[in-house]
């Protein structure tokens, strides 16, 4: 049988959703599918075409089309699920998720049907409990349904250790775990600059005002922009796991899963890392924290169990 492309299926042709579409296509991951709601229907066939019609200057042969029906989403080996209303300033994340977990239900019921084999990303927020919700909902093993918060998360940390040294992004190192959350845990301890533990080279106060501004990161984009919230940084970090998944690349890196006793916790979805490849959370790894550690991710924990609490009872 002739080998065929990965089609890969977004949902949300909103700010995140469309610059992951094109990021994706970019890269020639597969072919994309941009799917949004029958009243958006035109809006998002022109995104797609506007997209497409980049492929001959940037030299990408992917396709990518515009829609708002699942047939054509039929047998999608990545789904990602941007839909959902996103949040403007004064609001937290957790405010989002009565509407949000709604229309994530009424996406995994197709997504179910036109996509049964299909690893899913979710992006949409609170998206601790999104991706609760849309495990629910879909019925998939654990390993198939992934939730981004972690690499952004470590994107911003990283970001800020860099700029706080001037030196190369690149040569930075470090990890986030817990919630997508402003108790989330920068683990300064696992963290890295060429090789060498940042509290060598970063005064002790200077780390504690990184890792509070990583913790608040979200907020921060969301009150600069003033009507939305981050898109560059978030659609950069879904194709980079989508990039370990389609690639079988066993990336290890943070993301939302399904923890049943590791940590301590369970049936709880959360940000931990992971091992990352062509089935999805092929592990999960188990780091040993100090008391202090563990403490601010119990409360971490304790914040995603509230709001996965509310999904249970809508
Ligand atoms: N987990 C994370 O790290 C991040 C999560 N987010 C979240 O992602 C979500 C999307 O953010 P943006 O793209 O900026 O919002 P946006 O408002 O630009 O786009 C959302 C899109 O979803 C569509 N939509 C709504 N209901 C739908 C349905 N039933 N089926 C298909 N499409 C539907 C809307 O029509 C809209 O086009 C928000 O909930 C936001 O909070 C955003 C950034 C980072
Ligand atoms: O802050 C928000 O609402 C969007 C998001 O999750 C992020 O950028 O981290």
């Amino acid at each position: 049988m002739a080998i065929t492309r990965r089609k890969i299926t977004v949902v949300g042709a909103g700010f995140t959703g469309a610059t992951t579409a094109l990021m994706l296509a970019q890269k020639e991951l597969g072919d994309v599918v941009l799917v949004d709601i029958p009243q958006l229907e035109n809006p998002t066939k022109g995104k797609a075409l506007d997209m497409l019609e980049a492929s001959p200057v940037q030299g990408f042969d992917s396709s990518i089309v515009g829609t708002s029906s699942y047939e054509e989403t039929e047998g999608s080996d990545l789904v990602i699920i941007t839909a959902g209303i996103a949040r403007k300033p004064g609001m937290s994340r957790d405010d989002l998720v009565n509407t949000n977990a709604g229309i994530m239900r009424s996406v995994c019921e197709n997504i179910k049907v036109k996509c049964p084999n299909a690893y899913v990303l979710i992006l949409s927020n609170p998206v601790d409990a999104m991706t609760y919700a849309a495990y629910e909902s879909l019925g998939f093993p654990k390993n198939r349904v992934i939730g981004q918060s972690g690499v952004l998360d470590t994107a911003r940390y990283c970001t800020f250790i860099a700029q706080e040294l001037n030196v190369s992004v690149e040569d930075v190192r470090g990890f986030v775990l817990g919630g997508h959350g402003d108790d989330m845990v920068p683990l300064v301890r696992y963290s890295s600059v060429g090789g060498i533990p940042i509290d060598k080279l970063i005064p002790q106060d200077r780390i504690e005002a990184i890792v509070q501004r990583t913790r608040t990161g979200g907020g921060e984009i969301v009150n600069l922009l003033g009507n939305g919230s981050a898109y560059y940084a978030p659609a950069a970090s879904l194709v980079q796991m989508a990039e370990a998944i389609l690639k079988d690349k066993k990336r290890v890196l943070p993301a939302i899963a399904l923890l049943e006793g590791e940590y301590g916790y369970d049936e709880l979805f959360m940000g931990v890392p992971v091992l990352l490849g062509g089935d999805g959370i092929e592990k999960v790894f188990e780091l040993e924290l100090t008391a202090e550690e563990k403490a601010a991710l119990d409360k971490s924990a304790q914040s995603v169990t509230n709001v996965i609490n509310i999904v249970k009872g809508g």
